[in-house]
């Protein structure tokens, strides 16, 4: 790989002896991988074509990943290089906690934090760029998750919204990617001597924004996909002096993982605590990552948070913006498919229906893509499941429920009328492929109505 002069010259400076084996790492091929998603069946074809496992992430596994194969399709899998994957390790979210995952797109490390919390608590994801909050949006509906809320949000608006909010926050931060060289050549045209300093001043603003959001004695990480100390450790010696209530929390180095390097910034020993991955002593694309708390010292804020109630919805009859009508179609709808369905907080936008996770009162003053779990669509007296649902399911969560052979599944995610069973009665069903709930389908005398997304069939 042609690298660019001055990026080789300073990376010899910086690395002494160490600098041929990382310079050679870039002429190697990129490391792929992919974990599993502990709230779904096993992706046993997935697994059978890994190459190993990896070491330090439980769910995690090396090898390639197809991007149609049911096991992607259905949320089974998530596609991320090893190396990533640390970064959910150590941000280590407990379930019932609040989460923010400030620059999410497109969902590799939420779709982490979100296996750990297991179903319980609140995530934020949120994404500054619209086309990439609807990429990760996408990402999330396929991961299945009922407790997220997508976001498009600058931090600073964001910091308006959530003073001292949050548990955890993740800052996997928008840098000069030279982790993603092999990957991604073309991101060697953006870089210039200069450009790590002109991403750190960006990170600045980033992490100011959300440290006034992490409730006292709450954790902040901080990560990037880049080797270059004035947005790695520099960044992370800048974070320790302006805020004196942040320490460094040491993070375990797996063998590979190398200590952060204060001599690379101000000297503070502290900054050992951090980590690095380079790809010359890890397999991997490279990645840096650095572990804060916060002084459990100032009052923490209530727990229900309250924003602005969307206006569109506070007319007439409407409870929590539903009409009776709509109420009744969604109660029969439940007492038809899940009748043990428990809603948080049923929503309405426009006539998309969602369920908006405990501990956030309304999203009226955010630009929310996904308030919570889709739940579906009011159309003229009827209502529509979303398929976003069908993937935060177990096939065992419904007894409407029609199985799919392999050959079926492509049928249907090629957006095909299938063939039903004609011992059942007409209705909204999940349709089940090798224990993946994989969409709905609505069974009309016999034939099974296809209501895959147009936009995703392929
Ligand atoms: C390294 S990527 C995040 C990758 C993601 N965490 C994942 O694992 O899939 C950084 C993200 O920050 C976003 N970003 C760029 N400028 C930003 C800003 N000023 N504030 C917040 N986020 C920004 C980028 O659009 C990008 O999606």
């Amino acid at each position: 790989m042609k690298l660019p002069d001055a990026f080789i010259s300073k990376y010899r400076r910086l690395l002494g002896d160490e600098a041929p084996a990382f310079l050679a790492a870039f002429d190697q091929p990129a490391t792929g991988g992919f974990r599993v998603n502990p709230a779904k069946a096993e992706p046993t074809a997935t697994i059978a074509t890994a190459t190993g496992r990896v070491e330090y992430v439980p769910t995690g596994y090396r090898g390639p990943v197809d991007g149609k194969s049911l096991d992607h399709v259905s949320g089974a899998i998530y596609s991320q290089e090893p190396s990533a994957m640390y970064v959910g390790e150590v941000v280590a979210p407990q379930p019932g906690e609040r989460v923010l995952d400030l620059c999410a797109a497109p969902g590799g490390k939420t779709t982490h934090l979100l296996a750990k919390m297991g179903g319980q608590g609140l995530l934020i994801a949120n994404e500054i760029f619209r086309k990439r909050a609807l990429v990760l949006a996408e990402n999330l509906e396929r991961w299945g998750t009922a407790n997220t809320v997508v976001t498009n949000e600058s931090p600073a608006e964001l910091e308006r919204q959530f003073p001292q909010f949050f548990d955890r926050i993740l800052v996997d931060a928008p840098c000069s990617g030279e982790g993603m060289f092999r990957k991604e050549p073309a991101g060697m045209e953006y870089w210039t001597p200069d450009y790590p300093a002109e991403c750190a001043n960006r990170q600045r603003k980033i992490l100011a924004s959300a440290l006034k959001m992490l409730k006292p004695g709450g954790t902040l990480v901080y990560s990037t996909c880049t080797f270059a100390p004035e947005e790695d450790e520099q960044t992370a010696a800048w974070l320790l002096a302006t805020y004196p209530g942040l320490t460094m929390v040491p993070i375990k180095k797996y063998p590979g993982m190398d200590d952060g390097r204060p001599e690379w910034a101000d000297g503070n020993p502290a900054l050992a605590n951090a980590v690095r991955l380079f790809p010359h002593h890890i397999a991997g694309e490279g990645h840096f990552i650095a572990k804060f708390q916060l002084a459990a010292t100032a009052p923490v804020r209530a727990a229900d948070h309250r924003i602005k109630k969307n206006k569109r919805h506070r007319k007439g009859d409407r409870q929590n913006g539903l009409t009776k009508e709509e109420r009744q179609l969604f109660a029969d709808f439940c007492q038809w498919f899940m009748p043990a369905y428990q809603p948080c907080q049923l929503l309405t936008y426009g006539d998309q229906l969602y369920d908006l996770p405990a501990g956030l009162s309304s999203v009226g003053g955010l630009t929310a893509l996904r308030p919570g779990l889709h739940l579906g669509t009011f159309k003229k007296r009827r209502f529509e499941p979303a398929l976003a649902l069908a993937l935060t399911m177990r096939p065992a969560d419904t007894e409407r429920r029609i199985e799919l052979s392999r050959e079926q599944w492509r049928s249907y995610v090629h957006g095909d009328v299938l063939p039903g069973p004609t011992d059942l009665p007409n209705g909204w069903y999940l349709l089940v492929c090798q224990d993946f709930a994989v969409g709905f389908g609505k069974l009309v005398n016999g034939t099974v109505k296809n209501f895959y997304p147009k936009g995703l069939r392929f």
